[in-house]
């Protein structure tokens, strides 16, 4: 057998010998035809040869599966040199051609011995009928799979259509097959022989050492100038220096063809010719550049790795990646084009820690582009990761470069003797990766690329076809009709998830303020709620510590380490659950309430003393009305970070509650005590950043030259607003004389009665009418408003609605109830009218239901406690009809915190107001208090929503805190 074999050897393809003891024992086996074979052999050792020689042998036509038709075309055109008949049938194939073949293949004895097909031709309908026919008649002697690895999802370069390759097989029973590959680890093995249904093959796997190859890395961004550096590498390696002819010819690969061009032009500027060979020149121009290559007169061609793939240079005596490859795997095979005349050759990698992000990123995209196609993720989606990983640790490991491919390989280490950078010269290599390294730390910390990563996905090759698969191109399936749409979609897809990623990556994250060294929040560095700053969270476990302090009796230290460790939990919790900044506050004012709700009643004295003192030092509210049962849309806001005023700005604690604010004499009586408290505490056992801020609060609040002249305007600007003028019922004097006549006319013109309300509600008659229906104060208010909304909030569109939601719901829950708390029982209980004085008790026979006794609504806003303290109306009496005038009245009590000093708060609510009236005036029928009442409430809840939408917490701390509810019903 191995005399005619050498014989057959010597006269088709005119080789004396098999070019290795393996070559010949694998084409024995094949020529035998018993068994399915696999072959790993490395690139250049001539596998071509173990199916080509066994099919010029064999009687019928061996079936050849091949990825690219380019590399279909290569082994075509050899064997054709070679007086083979071979061809190969696929879409680029002009229909005559494919005709003629066609009608070989179904004649009685077909000339042809060798038909090459893509994996996208095995399952075309056209060509199902002629294999079945040549398989029927016994014709096929050979199913023969080049590139086999492209079965296996845990190969480099799995191609799906590879996978009908096994189909393919149960339609050619008795077929034998061969599968070949350079480049299979073993769990890259098994997967082919399974996928493939090899039926107990016999394997011929060699190790992928090559000695001949010398394997080196050079990071790139630590050249003073790479061009330089790669032209003389070239220069050696093609031995241009001792001014011979250059021996051989070389390689280098590029990721972009940007890169492609520049390289070729530095070089040829350099004084040796390059040529760019790329997927964006003109195919006639790409077989031109190739063929000057191939014969020698253009020594180096810079391309990217659509190139090379069954190209069979014998003499390339170098490949350089100018650009990281996308995984070992591929790097060997690529990089192991060189040498293939088994004389020593180079090969190195120019690496770049900013190219090997804009890979890493390349291929998570192209991942997520995949799992987004077939709608779930797989295992061996983080193949192309590891394998990338290992191509990075290549680069950067102090190892030997053969021993980290042969182990990636599943080989055993080889005697590298010398021939990487590392076996020759470890300092050298230690030095280098030091060098980079501390370079890295430094840019690192100096710049961030714009952009991910700071590149152009389009200029790289991979920005249609994925990472870097230029050379998939020239798949069968490249040039489909529906070709067109798929990039159209691909694009599309592309485009968005860019956009995504953008979105994802801009903002106010950038802002983001680290935490303390000793702040005690879990997860405190993390970024994940936009807009959430670790000063907001850390108040938010203040208060959440408060609250367990609360709820766990008032003997603790409200700040021991229990309660803060639980707290932190609690927070963390909260912090984990929640998706935005104001869902996360909301949520933690939901825990505060309910451990308040469930606390143990302390004494009253203690609430007044101690607790009252950490009031001011926390600037939370043990004792506050918090705790008697409502919480106030604007604490809900207030937990943002605020500016309480101009005076405020500068404070170095930006927590300040209204509540604060409307206490300045309390804060003013004990700020001393509160600053010394501070001291105190400060050198206390029991520290915690929380205290410190809590004490810098209270000393940021009592400081005079911090806060004394701010406070005081605000105050002003408060205290103004708790008078509360209701001017407005003087107006309804007089358009009571006009309802009439508008009743006649049943007809309101709304403009007239706007025109009207706007004189009434600018101030200063002098004011523009066209300046909006603001104060000044109103306006300054808004245009901070503008200015904080510039900065702070930024609400990611679908998360408003839910966050409007999820604050309906936290108002719609039922609250505790209105029963305060820290009161004994009967303390809390409303006074009886009797006992009331004639005032109160005239006040609340005109007022909607105190709170108390609508514990549904205890918590909602908090309105003037005066509106809500009335209605206590004697049970079987008649509602009375009321006048216009009441209505107006009811309605601007309940409007109370939004309308003072004769002024409405905005335009929106003026606007509101005015319709419903002369919605009133329209219908012209009187009703009882209670249904005015429940209009208002229903208009007023319609307000909040849009005010709780449009406005900021500063606006709400201003409208909605005129009066303190606490205060008020104190004196009450
Ligand atoms: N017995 C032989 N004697 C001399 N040359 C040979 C012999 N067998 C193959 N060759 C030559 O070796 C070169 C490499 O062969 P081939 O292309 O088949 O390698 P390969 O293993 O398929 O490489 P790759 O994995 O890169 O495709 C070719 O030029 C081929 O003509």
């Amino acid at each position: 057998m191995t005399t005619s074999l050498k014989a057959a050897l010597k006269t088709h393809f005119g080789f004396e010998n098999f070019r290795s003891k393996l070559q010949e024992d694998v084409v024995k086996a094949v020529v035998r035809g018993d068994r399915d074979v696999f072959v790993c052999m490395p690139t250049g050792a001539g596998k071509s040869l173990c199916y080509q020689l066994p099919a010029v042998l064999a009687e019928g036509i061996t079936l050849v599966i091949s990825p690219l038709i380019a590399l279909i075309q290569d082994q075509v055109d050899h064997l054709k040199n070679l007086n083979i008949p071979a061809c190969s049938i696929n879409s680029k194939l002009p229909a005559g051609e494919r005709r003629l073949i066609l009608a070989d293949l179904g004649s009685s004895s077909p000339k042809l011995k060798l038909l090459y097909i893509t994996p996208e031709m095995v399952a075309s309908p056209s060509f199902q009928p002629c294999l079945t026919d040549l398989c029927t008649r016994g014709l096929l002697s050979y199913l023969a799979v080049d590139e086999a690895h492209c079965v296996s999802q845990w190969g480099h370069d799995f191609r799906p259509d590879y996978l009908k390759l096994g189909g393919l097989r149960t339609r050619l029973p008795g077929v034998p097959c061969l599968a070949l590959t350079a480049t299979a680890p073993k769990n890259v093995q098994k997967d082919i022989a399974q996928s493939l249904k090899l039926s107990s093959p016999l394997s011929f796997v060699t190790p992928v050492f090559r000695s001949n190859l010398h394997y080196d890395v050079i990071f790139r961004e630590m050249l003073p100038n790479p061009y330089v550096h790669l032209h003389a590498f070239v220069k050696k390696s093609l031995a241009l220096d001792a001014g011979s002819n250059a021996q051989g010819c070389g390689i280098v690969y590029c990721r972009t063809r940007e890169a492609c061009e520049t390289v070729a032009y530095q070089l040829t500027k350099l004084g040796v010719l390059a040529k760019a060979y790329h997927a964006g020149l003109k195919a006639g121009d790409r077989t031109e550049v190739q063929h000057e290559w191939m014969q020698g007169k253009v020594l180096v061609i810079v391309a990217t790795i659509s190139f090379g793939m069954g190209v069979d240079k014998a003499n390339v005596r170098f490949v350089a990646h100018w650009n990281l490859a996308k995984s070992l795997a591929s790097y060997y095979q690529e990089s192991g084009r060189a040498g293939r005349d088994g004389l020593p050759s180079s090969c190195r990698t120019y690496y770049s820690p900013k190219d090997k992000e804009q890979l890493n990123f390349l291929i998570r995209q192209e991942i997520g582009r995949r799992q987004e196609k077939r709608g779930s993720a797989k295992e061996t989606d983080k193949a192309a990761i590891t394998d990338f990983e290992a191509m990075v640790s290549f680069c950067m490991q102090e190892a030997c470069r053969h021993a980290t491919i042969s182990k990636f390989f599943g080989d055993k280490t080889p005697n590298c003797a010398g021939a990487c950078d590392y076996c020759r010269n470890p300092k050298a290599v230690r030095a280098q990766l030091e060098k980079a390294s501390a370079l890295s730390t430094r840019t690192e910390a100096q710049s961030k690329p714009s952009g991910p990563f700071g590149f152009q996905p389009g200029l790289y090759e991979g920005g249609r076809k994925g990472y870097g698969f230029e050379r998939y191109d020239e798949w069968e399936g490249g040039g489909s009709e529906d070709d067109g749409a798929n990039r159209k979609k691909e694009f599309s897809d592309l485009f968005k998830n860019q956009m995504k990623m953008r979105k994802a990556g801009e903002g106010p994250r950038e802002d983001f303020a680290p935490p303390d060294a000793d702040c005690p929040l879990r997860e405190a560095s993390s970024q994940r709620i936009p807009r959430l700053t670790v000063k907001a969270r850390e108040h938010c476990l203040s208060l959440l510590q408060e609250a367990l302090h609360g709820h766990q009796g008032a003997e603790e230290d409200p700040f021991n380490c229990d309660t803060l460790s639980l707290a932190v939990d609690l927070e963390h919790e909260v912090f984990k659950s929640s998706k935005s900044s104001n869902l996360y506050k909301a949520a933690v004012l939901k825990k505060v309430s309910e451990m308040k709700k469930t606390a143990p009643a302390p004494a009253r004295g203690n609430c007044d003393n101690e607790a009252e003192a950490k009031e001011e030092a926390t600037a939370s509210s043990s004792c506050s009305d918090e705790l008697q049962g409502f919480t106030s849309a604007s604490e809900i806001y207030s937990m943002k970070r605020k500016r309480v005023g101009a005076g405020q700005r500068g404070s170095s604690n930006p927590f300040v509650t209204a509540k604060e604010l409307l206490k300045p004499s309390m804060l003013d009586s004990k700020g001393t005590e509160s600053g010394s408290e501070s001291n105190t505490d400060a050198s206390s056992a029991v520290t915690s950043c929380i205290r410190a801020r809590a004490n810098a609060v209270a000393a940021s609040l009592n400081s005079p030259t911090k806060t004394g002249k701010a406070l005081s305007k605000k105050q002003q600007k408060l205290a103004e607003a708790a008078k509360s003028s209701r001017n407005i019922s003087q107006y309804f004097v007089k358009k009571q004389t006009m309802e009439k006549s508008q009743e006649e006319e049943m007809e309101v013109d709304e403009e007239e009665l706007d025109a009207t309300f706007s004189h009434i509600t600018t101030a200063d008659p002098q004011e523009d009418s066209k300046s909006q229906e603001h104060s000044p104060e109103l306006i300054l208010v808004e245009s901070e408003i503008e200015e904080e909304s510039k900065t702070d909030v930024i609400i990611i569109p679908d998360e408003v609605e839910e966050e409007a939601l999820e604050l309906e719901r936290l108002q719609e829950t039922p609250k505790e109830s209105t029963t305060e708390p820290n009161k004994p029982a009967e303390e809390a209980k409303p006074p009886l009218i009797s006992e009331m004085s004639d005032d109160v008790k005239a006040n609340r026979e005109s007022s909607p239901p105190a709170k108390r006794s609508r514990p549904a609504d205890g918590r909602r806003v908090t309105f003037n406690p005066n509106v809500q303290e009335r209605a206590l109306l004697p049970v079987n009496e008649p509602p009375k009809p009321v006048t216009l005038k009441e209505a107006a009245d009811i309605v601007v009590r309940y409007l109370d915190p939004f309308y003072t000093q004769g002024k409405f708060a905005n335009k929106e609510l003026f606007k509101s107001f005015a319709r419903y009236l002369s919605h009133l005036l329209a219908e012209g029928r009187s009703r009882s208090k209670g249904q005015v009442k429940a209009e208002a409430k229903a208009l007023i809840k319609k307000l909040f929503s849009s005010v709780k939408r449009c406005e900021s917490e500063e606006d709400w701390m201003h409208l909605k805190r005129p009066h303190s509810c606490k205060t008020t019903e104190n004196k009450e």
